[in-house]
């Protein structure tokens, strides 16, 4: 028979033991209440571990992130590998897309590692406007790159890869291996499914990114994996000035269009 709880969380037989919003029946029922636990003499320190405190530190990545990157303004994201070498025409493409945003009046998001993002934080840094790097904690430590002038580090992804989202007007995707196609996938998927409206998203690179775009125009569409429409979410260049260009333009009419149709729907009469 399951137990009951009294005031002070003694088990007792009957309904079982509700641990705020959990209800523990039998054998789950625990020894000591978490007030309890909580105001016990000193203890080891394996709760820090467990997932309800791992909550705490999910909430204080994002409460930390959004407070950092509330007054970014107009931005960017920007990706690809952390293992492009400086000396690769990728860095240098990179570095001048860092550097057309932050002439157009954006800010620069990377990752804050090496390759890439450095290279796109280098072309912001060097033009004189906010270069931002989201940092990762990873088993082997890497650092943020020397170019980032606004810099957060998670420990999680998830909640690393809403901020690369929330804070940017659209994306630029140079090549990489699985960390950028993750994030290249995560807002191709936001637009599909309409979380996020007015997204652009460049890829920089035709030699890399065609086979992608063969596949998805190919396989993917004639199975009806993809509507006919959404391959072309995707805009390929090989020119990093029009990557920039394209994000930046497609971005104020996707918005222009976001607000045409916000003034519509007010406008509608309302039924009753
Ligand atoms: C593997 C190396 C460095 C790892 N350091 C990273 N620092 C920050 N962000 C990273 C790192 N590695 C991956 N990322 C994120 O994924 C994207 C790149 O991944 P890819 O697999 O290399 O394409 C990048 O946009 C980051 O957000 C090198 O020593």
């Amino acid at each position: 028979m399951s137990e009951r709880v009294t005031d002070d969380g003694v088990a007792q037989r009957g309904a079982g033991y509700r641990k705020g919003p959990v209800l523990l029946r039998g054998t789950q029922i625990p020894d000591q209440t978490t007030d309890q636990r909580l105001l016990a003499g000193p203890q080891d320190t394996d709760w820090l571990h467990n997932d309800p405190w791992r909550v705490m530190r999910i909430q204080s990545e994002f409460v930390e992130g959004f407070g950092a990157l509330a007054e970014v303004g107009p931005a960017v994201s920007v990706f690809g590998s952390a293992r492009t070498p400086r000396d690769h025409p990728d860095y240098a493409a990179a570095v001048q897309v860092g550097r057309d945003l932050v002439d157009a009046g954006y800010a620069v998001i990377t990752g804050g590692g090496p390759g890439i993002m450095e290279a796109a934080n280098k072309g912001a840094h060097e033009a004189g406007g906010l270069s931002v790097g989201l940092g990762i904690e990873l088993p082997f430590e890497q650092g943020m790159n020397e170019y980032v002038n606004l810099g957060v580090n998670f420990r999680y992804f998830f909640a690393r890869k809403t901020m690369f989202v929330k804070y940017a007007q659209g994306f630029i995707v140079m090549p990489g291996g699985f960390g950028t196609f993750d994030e290249l996938f995560e807002a191709l998927t936001l637009v599909q499914t309409h979380k996020v409206t007015g997204f652009p998203v460049a890829l920089v690179g035709v030699d890399f990114w065609q086979g992608l775009l063969d596949w998805l125009h190919g396989p993917v569409l004639d199975r009806g994996m993809v509507s006919a429409a959404d391959p072309d979410l995707l805009h390929l260049t090989d020119d990093p000035t029009e990557a920039v260009k394209y994000v930046l333009e497609r971005g104020a009419e996707l918005a222009a269009v976001e607000r045409a149709a916000q003034a519509a729907s007010a406008d509608a009469p309302t039924e009753g």
